[in-house]
Parts: structure tokens; sequence; C-alpha cells
């Protein structure tokens, strides 16, 4: 696993506006080495506000849409096109706006009659094994981004502490009575987002300065499952300074004065 680079903005302005400069330019990269690219987008509202920026950026039209699939990390397991759906979300704040191929974008189920969170695990779960052709890491495509944001409880993607979803070694799983509300989640198990080649999590806020220290000061991943977040080459915290407050002075280095 990566030792994680932290690097920390003035304010969740300049945050998001930085790491959809450094998404576009990941994704671009990406495309010009490999042809296509693959992101997992978080939801959440720094991640959400990322997506925004990078809709908004001059530099947009510099990604390939059409050659890349998008994927999500956790989905609250709500009905097509309920506004707290992550996809909902995403599609309004980037996916609606840029040329993306429709068959590339892989969202989890929604909540649907008698389909359970563990169903909807299981069907996302197949769509990703029948996506490995290419770059195989886990039962899952290789992701070259994946990103996260942090609760205040330090929960990543609906991975929260203490809860069972952190021991299940399956790909995708159910969650059942999330402290977050929505109750019912999907979402990618540790192991897969370990196996993305780059994990980004973007953090901003006072309220989350707790979980950021205890993530990175040596919390184990059950208690703060952020701590466990690591990808295969690189795991990258991006924070404003709110966020990063609590952490010991000389860790991070400041990149907006
Ligand atoms: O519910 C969720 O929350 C987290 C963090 O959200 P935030 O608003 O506190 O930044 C998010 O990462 C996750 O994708 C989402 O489902």
């Amino acid at each position: 696993m990566t030792t994680p680079t932290i690097v920390i903005h003035r304010d969740a302005d300049v945050l998001v506006q930085a790491v959809a400069a450094r998404l576009i330019t990941r994704l671009v990269d990406a495309q010009a080495t490999h042809g296509d690219a693959s992101v997992v987008l978080t939801g959440g509202t720094a991640g959400i506000a990322t997506l925004r920026a990078v809709a908004a950026s001059p530099a947009c039209s510099a990604v390939d849409w059409s050659a890349l699939s998008i994927w999500w990390g956790d989905e609250r397991f709500l009905p097509s096109g309920d506004p707290d759906r992550n996809e909902t979300q995403a599609r309004a704040a980037l996916l609606d706006h840029v040329p993306v191929d429709p068959a590339r974008v892989f969202a989890m189920p929604p909540a649907s009659g008698d389909l359970t969170p563990e169903d909807a695990a299981a069907a996302y779960a197949d769509v990703l094994a029948g996506q490995t052709e290419k770059r195989l890491h886990v039962g899952a495509p290789a992701f070259d981004v994946l990103l996260l944001g942090v609760g205040p409880d330090g929960h990543v993607a609906s991975l929260f502490p203490e809860h069972p979803a952190l021991h299940d070694d399956r790909p995708v799983v159910g969650v059942r009575g999330a402290p977050k509300p929505p109750p019912e989640r999907v979402s990618l198990s540790l192991p897969v987002i370990r196996s993305a080649d780059e994990v980004w999590l973007v953090v901003a806020g006072a309220d989350k300065a707790p979980a950021v220290r205890l993530a990175l000061g040596g919390s184990g991943p059950v208690q703060i499952p952020a701590a466990g977040a690591q990808g295969q080459r690189a795991t990258r915290w991006l924070l404003d300074r709110a966020a990063a407050a609590e952490l010991p002075p000389g860790l991070g280095r400041p990149a907006s004065p």
C-alpha cells in the first residue's frame, strides 16, 4: 500500500477547483497512456462540488468523455431519480453536461420493488466482474482514480465505523442501519477500494478535522474506515485548512497561501 500524500488548500472552494484540475489532468494522462480511463465517483459535499467544478472548467473538454468508464464508490439505496442518490447528484453536477457514453456509466442499482441492498450489491459486483477485461486487479477493473469523501465519523463510501460491512469480503456490500440517512446503502468494499491505482480523499470543513487526524494518525479501518482507503500507486489526502486543522504541524504540504 502507498504512503499518503497530504495537500492542504486554503478553503473548500480552492480545494474543489484544485481537485477538479487534478482530476481532468489525471484522466487526460490515463487516456493518453492506455486509450481510455476509469473513475469512481463519490457522493457528499466536496465530491459533488468537485464534479461541478470539472463541468465549469475551461479544460473540461480536454477529457474524451466518450472514452471514460464511470463507476460509483457507494450509493444511497433509493429509487431512481431520487435527489439524494449520489448518481442523481453526479448527473446534475457533471454527467448531464458532458458527452459520456451511456454504456460506460455504471450506476449502482436503485431501490425498486423487492430488490434488497444485498441484491443490488451482488448485481453491481457482476457488472464490475464483467468489465475486468483489460487491467484486472481484484474482480474489478483497474480504476485510474477513485474519489472518496470522508464523513465526520471517518466513514468512506458507505463503510461506517464498526459496521459489519467492513468485515464482508465480497467486492460490493449491501449496507443496512447506516447511521447517516438513508439507512440502506450499497458500497464498494475496502479491498475493491484498495485495488484502485489512485485513491483521493477529498475533505473540507472543521467537522471533519478529528476524523482526518485519526485516519492519518494510526487508527485502524474498523474504527475509522478512511484509514483503510489506500491506492495501489497513490493515496492523496486533498484537504482544506479547516479539515487539516488537527494534523500535527509539519504533516502535509500547504498548497494555497
Ligand atoms: O452519504 C455519504 O457521505 C459521504 C460524505 O459526505 P459529506 O457530505 O460529509 O462530504 C460520501 O463520501 C458518500 O459518498 C455519501 O454516500
